[in-house]
């Protein structure tokens, strides 16, 4: 991680977030208009395969190994906000492991933690937990957790009617 200012805003308060698909991003950028915040993405070093099986695959390797990818960026001065709202997709039933590396980058001792949550139907899984051991100084409120759309049931939805066009 470089450690350059990639924050937009001035504001005391930080939305953070890591989406792959997208549906998490909506949600920062509601927070971030509504409330005028900072906006950071929480982004690998070295970016996710385009391809959604890939990245699954890769996913799982992480968790099965422990892995945790490194930042593309931190937060430049985190020091500075009261509150950060921090938005991830469950990976694996838990939190993906980009966002543990961003946990434990940053120290959010002392501030408020507001998490939301998208899922693709199977619920939040442990990521409370993850975040209570990651961030066990910050003050955390209940979570906004959200069933979202699957990438993975677009994307075969997709390939089964290009079949159908192929055929
Ligand atoms: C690698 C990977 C693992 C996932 N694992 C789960 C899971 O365990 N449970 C679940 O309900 N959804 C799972 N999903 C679905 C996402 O949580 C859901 O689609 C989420 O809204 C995606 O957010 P995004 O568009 O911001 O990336 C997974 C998605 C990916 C890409």
């Amino acid at each position: 991680a470089t450690g350059t200012p990639n924050v937009q805003g001035n504001s005391p308060i930080l939305v953070a977030y890591f989406s792959r698909s997208g549906n998490t991003r909506v949600i920062a950028g509601v927070v971030h208009r509504s409330l005028k915040t900072d906006l950071f993405e929480i982004e690998p070093a070295t970016p996710y395969p385009k391809d959604y099986f890939q990245t699954v695959e890769q996913a799982k390797n992480e968790r099965s190994r422990g892995t945790k990818p490194t930042l593309k960026n931190r937060v430049a001065d985190i020091e500075r906000y009261e509150t950060v709202y921090l938005g991830f997709p469950i990976w694996g039933t838990s939190v993906p492991p980009v966002v543990q590396t961003f946990l434990s980058n940053h120290n959010l001792a002392g501030k408020l933690l507001i998490p939301f949550i998208t899922h693709g139907g199977y619920g939040k899984g442990d990521s409370e937990d993850i975040l209570a051991n990651l961030a066990p100084a910050a003050r955390r409120e209940k979570p906004l957790v959200l069933e979202c759309d699957q990438e993975r049931r677009t994307t075969e939805t997709v390939t089964s009617w290009l079949d159908t066009i192929r055929s």
